[in-house]
């Protein structure tokens, strides 16, 4: 079995595997500021691979050279084998791209959206968006295609549940509504490679769960997947493999299970009151606590190792005693395993010094 790594920017490389993506050593500089710092990944044909980080870690940066739309600053980029800018052409008909905002134009409807965006996909055979200024002059023949809309437009709304919605405009849609949209103009061309940016983003848990059976289905049909998301239990549902990312570096990596198995067991309890501090707790199986203040203080041991449930089974007695002795009563006592929010917490808060104190 693979084991999660820790602070490794040479990433997660999967050798003798048909890789459909392939990053190594990515570097991406704006100006003085090096948003993505060696990053490295391959991704397996048929694999969903979940980029997850904090705010302004580098996700969207390392997915837009990927697609092509950014030359990175250093390492090299292969998608399918082929470079994503110089072979623009090649790549982009196997490739499907849904952005963080897809920037709709309000006044079209929903099936004359999509077959704008079939005309300008076959058309260009390079990557196009509908941000920015892609409006079409009125009347052009782009309008006239959607008159009767096409099967292949139709089967991609209903794969996202928008087939009754075709003549509403795209500004009466919900935020959510719209990410359906985009994740069908991603899929039109049933895509080899699908890159989904925060793809449920605004959704509602129901459409959240629809979402995430299309992008199951689409696995299933073979293509090949990277996710960008800040909703830890949609890695947890759809990735093969995934990436802890913080500050232009990747921090974690592995399976689901590997991730999490690395994250240890997790003792906490509650003392009354804010005056606690680290000098009056005691060390446990060498693990020093992290302390939440809010109206008490939570107190977290994270217990990392072999033989899991002896040392928790040791550290509680030990905690125990040691509440006995001062005539402490320890509230909501709890020993559970680790979870993939634990983990992030912990890279996040290792990445800041280890600085273990925060404010509720
Ligand atoms: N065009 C740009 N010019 C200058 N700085 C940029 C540009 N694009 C992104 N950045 C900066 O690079 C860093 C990484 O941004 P990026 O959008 O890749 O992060 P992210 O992980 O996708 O964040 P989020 O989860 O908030 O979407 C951020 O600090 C961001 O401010």
């Amino acid at each position: 079995m693979r084991t999660p790594q820790s602070a490794d920017t040479s990433g997660t490389a999967t050798a003798g595997l048909d890789n459909v993506i392939e990053v190594g050593g990515l570097r991406q500089v704006y100006g003085d500021f090096e948003a993505v710092r060696g990053v490295s990944f391959d991704v397996p044909r048929g694999e969903l691979f979940a980029l997850l980080g904090t705010n302004g870690a580098g996700k969207t940066t390392t997915m837009e050279v990927l697609e092509g739309f950014r030359a990175a600053t250093g390492g090299t980029v292969r998608v399918l084998g082929l470079d994503p800018i110089r072979q623009r052409r090649e790549l982009r008909p196997r490739v499907g791209i849904m952005l963080q905002e897809g920037g709709f134009i309000g006044d079209l409807t929903v099936a004359e959206t999509v077959a704008l965006w079939k005309g300008l996909s076959e058309d260009a055979g390079r990557p196009v968006t509908l941000s920015g200024t892609a409006q079409p002059p009125r009347g052009s023949a782009l309008f006239g295609t959607v008159k009767g809309v096409d099967r292949h437009v139709m089967g991609a709304l209903e794969l996202v549940g928008l087939e009754k919605r075709t003549r509403t405009r795209i500004r009466q849609l919900s935020g959510g509504q719209k990410r359906r949209l985009d994740l069908a103009l991603a899929v039109l061309s049933r895509p080899e490679v699908l890159f989904l940016d925060e793809p449920t983003t605004g959704m509602d848990p129901e459409a959240r769960h629809a979402t995430w059976k299309v992008i199951e289905d689409l696995r299933a049909g073979g293509s090949t997947v990277l996710l960008t998301t800040h909703y830890l239990e949609e890695a947890e549902r759809l990735a093969t493999r995934l990436a802890i990312m913080h500050e232009g570096r990747i921090h974690v990596h592995g399976t689901v299970e590997e991730v999490v198995a690395g994250s240890g067991d997790r003792l906490s309890f509650r003392l009354p009151g804010v005056s606690w501090s680290f000098g009056d707790l005691p060390t446990l199986d060498g693990a020093a606590p992290l302390l939440t203040y809010g109206s008490d203080t939570e107190v977290v041991y994270t217990l990392t190792g072999e033989r899991a449930e002896s040392r928790a089974h040791a550290a509680t007695r030990l905690l125990l005693d040691w509440a006995d002795e001062r005539g402490e009563t320890l509230g909501r006592l709890t020993v559970r395993r680790g979870t993939l929010e634990d983990v992030f917490m912990r890279v996040v808060g290792e990445a800041l010094g280890g600085t273990f104190g925060e404010v509720r």
